[in-house]
Order: C-alpha cells, then sequence, then structure tokens
C-alpha cells in the first residue's frame, strides 16, 4: 500500500467518512468535515486523526483543516438605541463572563461612535498584527481577544467616518482570523445605520442583546432596534436594563429614582425576554475606566441567560 492508501484505511474507522486525505510527497493533507460535531469533539477528533496520520511511515507532515468551522461560529450582537446607556460596559462583561465559563469568547467594537473597548478590556494603544490579510485579535487580561474600529484609527477619528468606510471597517473586524474562538460578542454602534444593516445582511448574527436604561426615552429608542432586528429576522435574545436603580457606594443598598419594572414590563409587552438589570453602581464605572471587568457578579445572571438561550439554538 502507498502512503495514501495506508492513511484512507487507518484514518477510516477513526473519522467515519468526514476525513478527504490528500497526500503530496511527504505531507499529508486531512480535510475533515466536523459539522454538527461539538466544539470538544471536533477538537478530539482532529487531534486523533493527526496523531495516528503521523504513524504512517514515509509521512513526515500532517495537516488537518476543519471545515465549517465557520458556521459554528456565532456572532452575539449588543444594540441599544441610543448612546451613553452603557453598551459597551454591559459587551465587555457579558464576554469576561461567558469567557469565564468555558467558552472561547472574542470580542467586535464595532462602535465607530465611541470605540470603548480597547480602554474597557484594558489593552489602549495596542494595534492588531495581521497575517494573510487578515487582523489578528489582540489577547487581553479577561481572556477575551479583541478587534477594534478605535485600533484601526484614533477613537476621536472613526467619528467623521460615512457608511462605507464603516461597513468596510465592520467587515475587516469579523474576517479577522477569530480561528479558536466559538463565540464573537460585537459591540454595536447605537442606532439603526448603515454598520446595523451590514451587520444583519452580510454577518447573520445568531442573536441581539438590546441594552436600555429605564427611562422611558431610551426604551422607546430601544424599541427601534428591537424593530429592526425583529424585522431583519435576526432573534432578540432579550432586553438588559442598565443603571436601574443607583446602588450605595457605603451600604450598597439599591434606590430606584426612575422606579423598577419599567424595562421589565415593556420586555414582556415586546414579548422579548428579560434578561436582568444592572445597578447604576460607581464600582462598575470605576473598573470600565481602570480597564477591567472586577464587577462579574452583576453580570452574571445576564451570562447565564445568554449562555442558555446559546446551547439552546443546538
Ligand atoms: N451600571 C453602571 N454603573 C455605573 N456606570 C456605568 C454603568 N454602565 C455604564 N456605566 C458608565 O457609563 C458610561 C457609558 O457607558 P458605555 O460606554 O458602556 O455606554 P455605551 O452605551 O456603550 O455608550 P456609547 O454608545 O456612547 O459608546 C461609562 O463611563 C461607563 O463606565
Amino acid at each position: 500500500m502507498d502512503p495514501k492508501e495506508q492513511l484512507d484505511a487507518l484514518l477510516a474507522p477513526l473519522a467515519a467518512g468526514r476525513a478527504v486525505v490528500r497526500v503530496d510527497g511527504a505531507r499529508a493533507s486531512i480535510i475533515l468535515d466536523v459539522s454538527g460535531l461539538s466544539e470538544p469533539a471536533r477538537e478530539t477528533l482532529s487531534a486523533e486523526i493527526e496523531t495516528a496520520a503521523r504513524t504512517v511511515p514515509g509521512i513526515d507532515a500532517v495537516r488537518v483543516a476543519q471545515t465549517s468551522q465557520r458556521t459554528t461560529r456565532r456572532l452575539i450582537a449588543v444594540a441599544s438605541g441610543k448612546g451613553g446607556v452603557g453598551k459597551s460596559t454591559v459587551s465587555t462583561n457579558l464576554a469576561a463572563a461567558l469567557a469565564a465559563t468555558g467558552r472561547r469568547v472574542g470580542m467586535v467594537d464595532a462602535d465607530i461612535y465611541g470605540p470603548s473597548q480597547p480602554r474597557l478590556l484594558g489593552v489602549e494603544g495596542v494595534k492588531p498584527e495581521a497575517r494573510d490579510n487578515k487582523l489578528l485579535p489582540v489577547p487581553t487580561a479577561a481572556g477575551v481577544p479583541l478587534l477594534s474600529v478605535g485600533q484601526l484609527v484614533g477613537p476621536d477619528k472613526a467619528l467623521a467616518w460615512r457608511g462605507p468606510m464603516a461597513t468596510n471597517a465592520l467587515n475587516q473586524l469579523i474576517e479577522g482570523d477569530w480561528a479558536g474562538t466559538d463565540t464573537i460578542v460585537v459591540d454595536m454602534p447605537p442606532g439603526t445605520g448603515d454598520v446595523q444593516l451590514t451587520m444583519i445582511q452580510k454577518h447573520k448574527p445568531a442573536g441581539v442583546v438590546i441594552v436600555s436604561t429605564p427611562q422611558d426615552l431610551a426604551l422607546i429608542d430601544a424599541r427601534r432596534a428591537i424593530d429592526l432586528f425583529r424585522q431583519t429576522g435576526v432573534p432578540v435574545i432579550g432586553l438588559v436594563e442598565n443603571m436601574a436603580g443607583y446602588a450605595c457606594p457605603h451600604c450598597g443598598e439599591v434606590s430606584d429614582p426612575f422606579g423598577t419594572g419599567g424595562a421589565e414590563a415593556a420586555a414582556a409587552a415586546m414579548g422579548i425576554p428579560f434578561l436582568g438589570r444592572v445597578p447604576l453602581a460607581m464600582a462598575i464605572r470605576e473598573a470600565s475606566d481602570a480597564g477591567n471587568v472586577g464587577q462579574r457578579a452583576a453580570f452574571e445572571g445576564i451570562a447565564a441567560r445568554v449562555a442558555d438561550w446559546i446551547d439552546s439554538q443546538g
């Protein structure tokens, strides 16, 4: 048997029809169809195939390429009707909390009006390198690699971008080298503009989390954002109410100058899940400003609900 026949025979019982083998001299390239397998199962199968292939005499280099990886990498958009409601803060903490439970999470910061993720994730001023025309996400202490429009230009410059520039930037970030991640949280710009449309039409997020503050005005804006995603067939994972009540920095007691339950009731009226509330807390702002995600407790319940939703999608 030549090496190709030996490889085919050896891999057949392992790969169950999923492997296509090519041999070029002493190099074996194996394309492995991993569709339908969980992430750990893919990695295990890949490793087994590679180990087995290396035992074949005459083969001294083995490359296993998994296909259909892209379809399983989920984009979770985080959006809001207007700016300043804490969408970026929620994105960072959601991503960090998901990563802490073992998912391989990346962050795309597409907020052209205020790309704050480099600061929030503590990597301000670090530029991503490129390989094979793809941007390499910048590693962060929270375990959430980042690509941000703020890394492509100074944070103040992105503001002036018009449609095509902004959507090109989004494409570059989403099409970065995200190998090794299974979930990408996308911090969207506020509102319902070009970046949202490109995101929806071209990149097809698995779902969207909407962030709002308790005030009515913000909720009206949030409704617009919700309508856009709904009408374009993007599942709304749910609503997060941020700055809901004020947590006293001394005793921790939460008071509610805007009343409670408004966002929850609005979510119920719109037929979307309510993911939880985050109080206005000095500690959250301070942790954000310092570039660390030290306030995870406030976001854990929300992240758990988002994780359940992701798991329910199969
Ligand atoms: N729950 C909170 N408690 C205290 N401060 C908060 C909270 N959420 C957000 N902030 C602070 O409010 C400010 C705005 O938050 P953030 O940048 O996350 O909002 P945003 O909606 O992403 O804004 P933009 O769309 O303008 O980028 C930041 O200084 C942030 O630290």
